[in-house]
């Protein structure tokens, strides 16, 4: 950087910064399954979606910031079995808390509702912007990148995958 390190402003930034990456990747020592241990039967078999979960997360290559919004959805399998509605924004935020790149982030999130809720389906969609093409390299402030990952019938069937993604436009 060139910069004194000694200087007053920055003699506690390694600490600070080691403080914040702690925070930042604390969901490397997060267990994804227990976030959804807790399920519950509802006998509703049909979409349940949570729309515009803010998401905050690191590009693995440059450690900066991609931030914007997460989509899940999911159908519940035939007992109904589904879990609370924080627990979809609990799982979009412990693997944003990782070194991430947005297609990895956006599977992750898929295949741990797929792994604990064996739900029917499953989409997840998320658009973001990367600080890593915004405030340096490319230089493309505002470019967004959509991602999503879908399982189950969300992935055999276009009439109920159409539906899940009309909702998402709509919301
Ligand atoms: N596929 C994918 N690429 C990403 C993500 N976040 C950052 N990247 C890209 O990762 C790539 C890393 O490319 P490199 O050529 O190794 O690094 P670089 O020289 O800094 O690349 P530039 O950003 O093009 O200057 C860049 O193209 C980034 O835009 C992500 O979530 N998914
Ligand atoms: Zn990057």
């Amino acid at each position: 950087m060139g910069e004194d390190p000694t200087r007053e402003g920055l003699r506690d930034t390694p600490a600070r910064v080691a403080r914040a990456y702690e925070e930042l990747f604390a969901g490397l020592r997060t267990d994804p399954d227990e976030v959804l241990d807790k399920t519950f039967d509802e006998s509703h078999e049909e979409l349940v979606l949570v729309t515009d979960i803010p998401m905050y997360s690191t590009c693995e290559h440059h450690l900066l910031p991609f931030h914007g919004v997460a989509h899940v959805g999911y159908i519940p399998n035939a007992q109904g079995q589904v879990t609370g509605l924080s627990k979809l924004a609990r799982l979009v935020d412990l693997y944003a808390r990782r070194p991430q790149v947005q297609e990895r982030l956006t599977s992750q999130v898929a295949d741990a509702l797929v792994r604990k809720l064996r739900p029917r389906g499953v989409i997840v969609v998320m658009q973001a912007e990367h600080l890593c093409m915004g405030m340096r390299g490319i230089k493309k402030a505002g470019a967004l990148t959509t991602t999503s990952a879908v399982r189950g019938l969300m992935r055999d069937s276009a009439s109920t995958r159409a539906e899940a993604i009309a909702l998402i436009k709509a919301r």
